[in-house]
């Protein structure tokens, strides 16, 4: 029998069905709890719904290459979706636990309070919440110590980040447990403080809304506003972090930028924060002052420069969109 330990979801949405995918296909055995209260006929509804999904998911995972048609029924095997009246024996086996029931805290912490009364002493709790901080979950837990948020970024089975924020009862020994487990299944983890929003969600909400100002706005289509940031947003921070790119362009055109958007479109939600301003005053505006967010004083930056270069150019050639120079020969 494999030493994988247990997994179990609680709810059968999107992210319990992209959490199921990525730990079967990592070798995990995974129950997926429903706790909504639903008649027999709609259980098995969602069931068969939740379950066509997952086989569905891993069959666009063979077409797509990582991995074989003859290895899809042996990862949908993994899974499976039981009622609430079934979940006492999975709460109990499970190692870990993933609630993903809908994003409003009276019910998460109701879900939670009672699903932590059915878990064994060893058991990781986790919400994967993507705004609410975790401290305002916590309480509601029997073992607050065995409690963190874990936040997954949709679709969870194919997008490596996932987010720790640990609150203030969290054991720090979990937050370690978390990151080998979800460094285990190919994942890379990043801890943050206990925050709503924790990084990814805080920064994309302001975008997600800022675009859809824009199409409010009539400053340009969906289409246009998306293909700028396929092609030129999302382009360059595959590559750059955004404080590195801070570095790169420099905080002090940051700090000119924020105080003009600030005026001109009316708004304090382009005000610069506090280190905008000192950086800018203290010279720490990036690569072209050796400091910046990030400090280049002991880098060899030609070569630092070259690397990030080189993921650049590699993505242009993934976009098909690498050409070679015009050359005037006579
Ligand atoms: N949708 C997304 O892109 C992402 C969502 N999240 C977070 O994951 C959590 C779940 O979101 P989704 O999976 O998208 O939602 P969803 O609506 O797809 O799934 C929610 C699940 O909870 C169940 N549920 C609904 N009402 C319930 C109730 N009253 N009692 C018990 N169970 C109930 C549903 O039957 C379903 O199984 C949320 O906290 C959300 O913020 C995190 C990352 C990405
Ligand atoms: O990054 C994700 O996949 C999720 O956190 C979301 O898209 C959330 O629903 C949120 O960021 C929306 O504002």
């Amino acid at each position: 029998m494999s030493d994988r330990a247990k997994i179990a979801c609680l709810g059968a949405g999107r992210m319990g069905r992209g959490i199921a995918v990525a730990f079967a296909y990592a070798g995990h055995i995974v129950e997926m709890i429903d706790i909504k209260d639903r008649s027999a006929e709609e259980f098995a509804k969602l069931k068969a719904d939740a379950l066509g999904e997952i086989r569905k998911t891993f069959a666009s995972l063979s077409k797509l290459g990582l991995l074989t048609e003859a290895d899809v029924d042996p990862l949908v095997a993994r899974v499976s979706v039981v009622p609430a009246s079934g979940s006492g024996t999975a709460l109990s086996e499970a190692g870990f636990i993933f609630e993903g029931v809908p994003e409003v805290v009276e019910l998460k912490r109701e879900v939670l309070a009672t699903a932590s009364k059915q878990v064994g002493p060893d058991t990781i709790i986790a919400s994967t919440t993507s705004t609410i901080l975790v401290d305002d979950l916590s309480d509601a837990v029997v073992n607050p110590r065995r409690f963190l948020n874990v936040h997954w970024l949709n679709p969870a089975y194919l997008i490596p980040l996932v987010e720790v924020s640990p609150g203030k009862t969290t054991d720090p020994a979990i937050i370690d447990e978390v990151k080998t487990m979800l460094e285990g299944i190919g994942k890379v983890p990043v801890v943050c403080a206990a925050t709503p929003g924790f990084i990814v969600p805080r920064i994309q909400a302001l975008a997600m809304n800022e675009a859809a100002r824009m199409v409010e706005e009539g400053v340009a289509s969906a289409e246009e506003i998306d293909k700028a940031i396929r092609y030129g947003f999302g382009f360059r921070y595959a590559v750059l972090g955004l404080l590195e790119f801070i570095d790169w362009g420099g905080g002090d055109i940051l700090y000119y930028a924020s105080r003009y958007l600030e005026g001109a479109l009316g708004s304090d939600r382009y005000r610069a924060p506090d280190v905008i301003s000192r950086n800018m005053h203290e010279g720490r505006i990036g690569l072209r002052t050796g400091a910046g967010f990030l400090d280049y004083s002991d880098m060899d930056v030609d070569a630092y420069r070259a690397k990030r270069l080189q993921a650049m150019v590699d993505l242009l050639r993934h976009f098909d969109l690498a050409r070679p120079p015009v050359l005037d020969r006579s």
